[in-house]
């Protein structure tokens, strides 16, 4: 272990790209599909963790999406959403997560036949647990399936109505190609008319810059996730960095997704350089071999970064995390304690 390795470890960072789903660990998937009474094509744990793990890659977004639906199927009782989102965030906390904002997929859960409101007790539940044991703050960011149509959007969007207060904005995730950020316009709009504060997308992970042009322009976003392909439009580059619109960028899902096809081929480094306001997240740390850290220390030692760009990576997800000035001065207090119990 470096003098950087542990530096990363032990810096209070938040995360702002993570799909709760994504973080069901075979062992809790294996479980609840028995409790459940569930069948899943898999025999045991390690048939589960062969699938998805020990290094191998997805072919793209889609092959991945496939696994996720079905493994999240094992998901059934509020006290299954609570389990789930109480392993992430005691896990996240372990890591020195100081802040979580959480994406959930409401519409591959009541599709199946599952309650909005068993989803949202479950989740909050875990999510004020934390923060009460552990101190670790989240958010919750719906997303809206892009693969379905607008309709569908709509009508999970007055299924939230109620739970509005514990629902900080709207997302857009699923797969990208074909299914570009315009289709979305009508209900992204009528969201932010009830109330949600804030919208996100995924944008130019395996779709165009025209997808991330579309996002900003159509839906008004306040992040990209994702974002890679911006990278191609020098316009969009420039238009990004001068707006300040940060970017959750995963890069451990990027090689898993084969959008990259080498870590040491991010383009990290290359996003900081030209002034993007990139953050460091795990998008589906159960399927992409890693939670935050794991994400820091694999791009570190693949791209070099220096222990400037690591401060700068977590003093950009500070600045681009949704909270109160409040928590987010307190937030930015306790990372330059780090740093001066950590000068070198
Ligand atoms: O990386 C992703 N992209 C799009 N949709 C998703 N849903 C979970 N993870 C992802
Ligand atoms: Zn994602």
């Amino acid at each position: 272990m470096s003098v950087l390795d542990d530096f990363i470890e032990g810096m209070p960072k938040v995360e702002l790209h993570l799909h709760i789903e994504g973080s069901l660990e075979p062992r809790m998937m294996f479980d609840l599909a028995q409790r459940n009474a569930v069948a899943l094509p898999y025999a045991d744990v390690a048939g589960i963790e062969t699938a998805f793990r020990r290094g191998a890659r997805f072919e793209n977004l889609q092959d991945f999406l496939d696994l996720y639906y079905a493994g999240m199927s094992v998901l059934w009782s509020e006290a299954d959403f609570h389990a789930l989102t109480l392993a992430y965030l005691e896990r996240a906390a372990a890591q020195n997560v100081v802040h979580a904002e959480i994406f959930f997929d409401p519409q591959a859960h009541t599709d199946r036949g599952v309650p909005f409101e068993t989803v949202i007790r479950g989740i909050t539940r875990a999510q004020d647990e934390a923060e009460q044991r552990l101190g670790i703050t989240s958010h919750l960011i719906m997303c809206f399936l892009r693969h379905l149509d607008e309709e569908a959007a709509f009508e999970t969007l007055r299924q939230s109505l109620p739970y509005r207060d514990r629902i900080l904005g709207v997302g857009l995730d699923s797969g990208e190609m074909g299914n570009p950020p315009a289709k979305f316009q009508q209900v992204f709009a009528e969201a932010r008319k009830q109330g949600f504060r804030v919208a996100v997308a995924h944008a130019g992970e395996e779709g165009p810059p025209e997808y991330v042009h579309e996002a900003l322009d159509l839906l008004q976003v306040d992040r990209i996730d994702h974002g890679n392909r911006a990278l191609e439009d020098n316009a969009l580059v420039d238009r990004l960095a001068e707006s300040g619109m940060a970017l959750t960028v995963c890069p451990l899902s990027n090689y898993k997704l084969c959008v990259v096809d080498d870590l040491k081929e991010h383009p990290l480094k290359i996003m900081l350089d030209r002034g993007l306001k990139a953050t460091m997240n795990s998008d589906d740390p159960s399927y992409f071999d890693g939670y935050v850290n794991e994400n820091y220390l694999a791009v570190t030692e693949a791209l070099g970064l220096s222990r400037e760009d690591i401060v700068t990576l977590a003093r950009n997800g500070i600045e681009a995390s949704f909270v109160p000035p409040e928590r987010k001065a307190e937030m930015r207090r306790q990372l330059d304690d780090y740093l001066v119990a950590h000068a070198v």
